[in-house]
């Protein structure tokens, strides 16, 4: 285990400026409630006395919220959902064995531009669906894939990106849907089987430490690396097109009984707030101690970003984020091949970063609606 300076500091300190779990604003546009504010301020002045328009359904809330308030409108489950909707997969009982279902999918604009072929957007359409099976501790299996494609080469692309993942992640496609539309959108549903109990977002205990897999930031270096032309550093702009999911890692924590664990999809910043929402608890990380290579650092740097700002928020490292007894830990960071550093530890309550000993408030990861 990189064990680093690695104990952060005791949890006596300030509590962090976004309780909420959501963070502020990343300041990209003006989400929903920047329009309704603008339009007001643009538009007719209110007639006294008129009746006011009714605010539009959701206006005002982030991506999670949206999630929060749908599954606020589910039935009661069948028996065989055992774990619901907020989860990085639902969980399923079928046939006397538990599988963990999921789907992610990638939207030309917002998720890829020009930089990524449909090759690669099949392929990372695949890979970040086995990440969420990787951290349910799961094995993926079986995929359905629908792509909505401009043309039939782009269609022929994208499958081909598909079956190289599925080939690499041992994954068996089963089917899926085509359909034409102006711009690439490909959706991936996946299967995976659980030989362990899955491992859920619920389990963290104050006193576990927090460890990721891996590195943080390389692929949101690479993205930057691709929006400003930047040549070479070939290798983070792979991370970026083609993550390469922590399924053995995900498994051996299941196997250990490890108490939560989440893939890093919008970013530490974002997600670690998930895990203490579900649990019930709260964190505190140390910015200093997350793992970040030198070509990240090097690349952020050169293009006026901070290093380790962008490894807590940058999103997309697909690495895992597992909350776990120290011994735990060093036993699991003993039996993989891919390093495991801790990062921080879970306490009472309170989501708080450090840095140089300084509580940093302000970070938060990718969010869709905001
Ligand atoms: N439109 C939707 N309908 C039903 N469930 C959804 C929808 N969008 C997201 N979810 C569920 O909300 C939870 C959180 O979603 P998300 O933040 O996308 O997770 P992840 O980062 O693991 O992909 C997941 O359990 C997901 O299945
Ligand atoms: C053109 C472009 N702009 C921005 C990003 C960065 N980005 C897009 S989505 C995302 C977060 C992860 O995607 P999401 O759809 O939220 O996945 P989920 O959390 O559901 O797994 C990030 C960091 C990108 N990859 N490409
Ligand atoms: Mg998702």
């Amino acid at each position: 285990m990189d064990l680093g300076p690695r104990r952060v500091a005791p949890s006596a300190l300030g509590r962090s400026e976004a309780l909420d779990g959501h963070g502020p604003s990343r300041g990209r546009g003006g989400g929903v409630l920047g329009f309704s504010l603008r339009s007001r301020a643009g538009g007719v002045p209110p007639v006294p006395g008129a009746p006011r328009p009714a605010p539009a359904l959701g206006a005002g809330l982030n991506e999670f919220d949206v999630i929060r308030k749908l599954s606020g409108l589910l039935p009661p489950a069948p028996p065989e959902v055992l774990v619901p909707i907020g989860d990085d997969c639902a969980v399923l009982e079928i046939g006397g064995r538990k599988w963990a279902a999921a789907s992610d999918m990638l939207v030309s604009g917002r998720h890829f531009e020009g930089w990524a072929t449909p090759v690669d957007v099949g392929y990372k359409a695949v890979a970040v669906n086995v990440s969420d099976v990787a951290a349910m501790g799961g094995t993926p299996r079986f995929v359905l894939v629908s792509g909505a494609v401009p043309d039939p080469e782009t269609a022929l692309g994208v499958f081909e990106g598909v079956a190289e993942a599925c080939g690499e992640f041992g994954v068996y496609p089963i089917g899926g849907d085509t359909t034409g539309a102006e711009a690439l959108t490909v959706d991936v549903a996946i299967l995976g089987e659980l030989e362990a109990d899955p491992v859920l977002r619920s389990g963290a205990r104050p006193g576990d430490l927090l460890a990721v897999t891996g590195e943080l930031g390389a692929s949101a270096a690479g993205l930057l690396a691709f929006e400003d032309g930047v040549d070479g550093f070939g290798r983070l702009k792979s991370r970026h097109l083609r993550p390469q999911p922590r399924v053995e890692v995900g498994r051996a924590a299941a196997r250990l009984g490890v108490g939560a664990m989440i893939d890093l999809s919008d970013g530490l910043a974002s997600d670690v707030r998930h895990v203490c929402e579900k649990s019930g608890v709260g964190c505190s990380l140390d910015l200093d101690l997350l793992p970040v290579s030198d070509d990240t650092r090097k690349l952020a740097t050169a293009l006026g970003r901070d290093p380790l700002t962008l490894a807590a928020t940058g999103g997309e490292d697909y690495e895992l984020l597992i909350s776990a007894p120290e011994r735990v830990l060093e036993i699991l960071a003993g039996s993989v091949p891919v390093p495991v550093t801790v990062v921080g530890e879970m306490r009472g309550s309170g989501a708080e970063f450090r840095r140089g000993g300084q509580v940093v408030g302000d970070l938060s990861g990718w969010d869709h609606f905001v």
